[in-house]
């Protein structure tokens, strides 16, 4: 079953910016899929489009059979809820520890405070990190941060989690934790959708890699590596074919 398809997807910033052009695929439930691409190649962009999070300039982007453009306006935040969203700007509360900061995601879904702190209790556990229950976020390691956050995403029990660059200023064996930890949410049948800039770890997992450049799908790829090769020949005809077009407007290309 189809859980998120893109057809035909652009994003147009406000200050004529691309973000996103042209973007087609479809993400099978309970899929894996990275993003990747240089800095600027819309990486984040996709991921907020594929969450609700602004909406897209042209084409059509469903989730879970249900055509974006159709929601209304006041139904976006109860539609948001399938969705776990890690991000670098979402930071943690520092005046909340972290058992708080984990709750608080849960309060908009109005459950009775028993319940939600079962479940926090139970994703600390799943997560690894039930020792920094009472810890503020000055006080945990980086991996036990990144935890907290995939914590916080994880908490409302989405069908989706969208996750931008969980490896960031982590060290090689957190990164390499964090990855594992992922896996065993996919295989738990969450669908993941991951925006990565790590080369090693893209190429060790073995996923479904859809690679960005200039906020066009250049490669879409299962069981994939992470080819910076593929980005390159890209930008590199882009850049002649731009110029080609250029030249043949100001009236025929130089010799
Ligand atoms: N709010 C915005 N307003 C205008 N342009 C934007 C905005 N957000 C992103 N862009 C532009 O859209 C393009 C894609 O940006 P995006 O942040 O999606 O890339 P990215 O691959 O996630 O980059 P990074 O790896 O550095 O986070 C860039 O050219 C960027 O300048």
């Amino acid at each position: 079953m189809k859980e998120i398809v893109f057809e035909n997807v652009s994003k147009i910033y406000d200050n004529g910016g691309i973000g996103l052009e042209n973007a087609s695929f479809a993400v099978e439930k309970g899929e894996f899929v990275f993003v990747v691409g240089k800095s600027g190649s819309g990486k984040s962009t996709l991921l907020r489009l594929v969450s609700a999070q602004m909406p897209k300039s042209e084409g059509t982007i469903t989730v879970g059979g249900v055509c974006l453009s159709a929601i209304p306006k006041g139904k976006l935040p109860l539609f948001r809820r399938q969705f776990g969203i890690m991000e670098r700007e979402l930071g943690l509360l520092p005046d909340l520890d972290v058992r708080g900061n984990i709750s608080l995601a849960m309060y908009a879904t109005e459950q009775p405070f028993s319940r939600i702190k079962k479940r926090v209790t139970q994703t600390m556990a799943t997560l690894g990190i039930s020792h920094c229950a009472k810890q503020y976020p000055n006080q945990l390691s980086g991996g036990e941060a990144a935890r907290v956050m995939l914590a916080r995403a994880l908490v409302i029990n989405p069908r989706i989690l969208v996750i931008d660059e969980p490896t960031a200023n982590l060290d090689p064996d957190a990164s390499w934790d964090m990855m594992c930890l992922l896996n065993e949410l996919n295989r738990m049948g969450v669908t993941m959708i991951v925006a990565s800039h790590s080369r090693e770890l893209v190429t060790i997992m073995k996923k479904r890699v859809i690679t960005l450049v200039s906020g066009v799908v250049v490669a879409d790829e299962k069981n994939s590596i992470y080819s910076s090769k593929a980005m390159d020949v890209f930008a590199e005809k882009r850049v002649y074919n731009e110029r080609r077009q250029y030249q043949n407007l100001r009236g025929g290309l130089p010799n």
